[in-house]
Order: structure tokens, then sequence, then C-alpha cells
């Protein structure tokens, strides 16, 4: 488990790459974070380039989300350490073949890139879903029962750990131990909307049940004043 503001990366779900700069300039004079996520939205418009010149040297979590063949998903985490992300991750419903695959490709791209070896880590349930949502789709509910097999899977495939939210953290420590990475999005400050998420915390409720790393998008990113809301934030984490 970690402290504060430095256990949070913030997501930057843009396309608009002088936007997205100008958030991590304007952050970076601000309260130090963990890094910056770069997600779908800014990769699939500007690619490794345009993700290399905005998070600028600032821990990258690189959020892509694989969830392919095997094979597909190794050779996506191989070409993905080139960036030297401090994550990487992939959906455990990929199953625990991919999952092992994806293990694999991430040790065997730190060696030859000579890179640090990121967390790899698998998508349980997304924080946008709740019980109905997965009744839909055919999955097994409740959300905590889904999350907790899903999680136990990664664990077994040799996974650093799991994207959860903040609802499942207490249950996910219990049962797969202090080292396995917790990493939460899903996180609303009181004074935030939740949007489009469901299974939501505030963030020290999040970091209080056991969370390593506190994913913070639009409360940040969306606010009049993205520094005003990044040290009020740090002051309700202090
Ligand atoms: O289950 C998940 C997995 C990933 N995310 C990502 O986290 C951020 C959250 O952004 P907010 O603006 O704070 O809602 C976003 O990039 C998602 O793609 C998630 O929310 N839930």
């Amino acid at each position: 488990m970690t402290d504060g503001l430095e256990s949070v990366f913030i997501a930057l779900d843009t396309s608009d790459p002088l936007g997205a700069r100008h958030l991590v300039r304007t952050l970076g004079k601000g309260p130090r974070t963990a890094g910056f996520k770069i997600g779908k939205e800014f990769f699939t418009a500007h690619g490794p380039v345009g993700t290399r010149e905005v998070t600028d040297g600032y821990p990258l979590f690189l959020d892509l989300k694989f969830h392919d063949i095997p094979n597909t998903v190794a050779g996506a985490i191989r070409s993905s350490l080139q960036l030297r992300p401090a994550i990487v991750n992939v959906h455990a419903s990929g199953g625990a073949a991919m999952m092992r695959a994806a293990a694999q490709a991430a040790d065997e791209a730190a060696t030859a890139f000579d890179a640090p070896r990121p967390w790899v880590i698998a998508v349980t349930v997304l924080t946008s879903l709740d019980d109905s949502d997965l009744d839909q789709v055919g999955q097994a509910g409740p959300a905590r029962e889904q999350v907790l097999r899903l999680a136990r899977l990664a664990q077994d495939c040799g996974l650093d750990g799991v994207v959860c939210s903040p609802r499942e953290l207490a249950d996910l420590r219990r049962h797969c131990g202090p080292d396995f990475r917790l990493v939460v999005p899903g996180i609303r400050p009181d004074w935030a909307d939740s949007g489009d998420q469901k299974r939501t915390m505030t963030p020290g409720e999040a970091i209080s049940a056991g969370a390593d790393r506190l994913v913070i998008g639009r409360p940040v990113t969306a606010a009049k004043d993205p520094l005003a809301a990044l040290q009020r934030l740090a002051s309700d984490l202090a």
C-alpha cells in the first residue's frame, strides 16, 4: 500500500496532443504524482511517438487493455515495452494462456530492450459495470465474486496484479496477499461527478482499503482549474 498523491496516475483521456501537453506541464507544477496514464483515446490518435512526447519522461501507465489471442497479446506487450512503461495491462477475461503469454513477453522484452520490467496487470471487471451489466453480457456475477475469480486466475498466471474497483480492495488484499498490486480507477472525491463510473469510492477510502495505485482522470483533467483540483486531491489525501 502507498500513501497520498504519489500513488496517483493521472489519466490523460484526450485526442488533443497540445491539450495533453499543456495538462502535463500544468500538473507538473503541482504536488508530485505517480505519473500519467495514456489510454486508447490518445494512443489511437498519436501512437508511441505522441505518447513519448506528451509524457516527457514521467512514469507511464500504458493502459491499452490488450484482449486477443495469446500470440497477438504477447507481440503487443513486446512492442509496448519500447516505451519503457511502468505498467501495462491486458483483460483477464482473455484467459489463462493469454495472461501467461503476456507475462512471459514482458520478461523477454525487458531483457531484450534492457528496459525495466513493468508491472503486467489484468483488468478484472470494468468499474463502469455493475451486477446487472454483468448479467446482460452473460458473466457470472455479482461483480465482487467475478473480480475475485479473475484476480486469482491472474495471480496463478504470474501477473503482478489487477485493475479492480475500490469496492473489491479489501477482499482482494485478504485473498491475494500484500504483494499483489491493486491498481484502482473508479475514484471519485466527494466534490466530483461520478459520470459513467458505477463502482466508486473516494481516494482516501481507496488508499485506506489497500490500493497500491489510484487512477484519476476527469475530476482533475476536466476541472476548470486542473492544478487547483490536483491540490485539492492532495489535501484530501494528506
Ligand atoms: O475498470 C476500469 C479500467 C480502466 N479505467 C480507466 O481509468 C480512467 C478513469 O478515468 P476517470 O475520468 O477518473 O473516470 C479512464 O482512463 C478509464 O479508461 C476505468 O475507469 N475503469
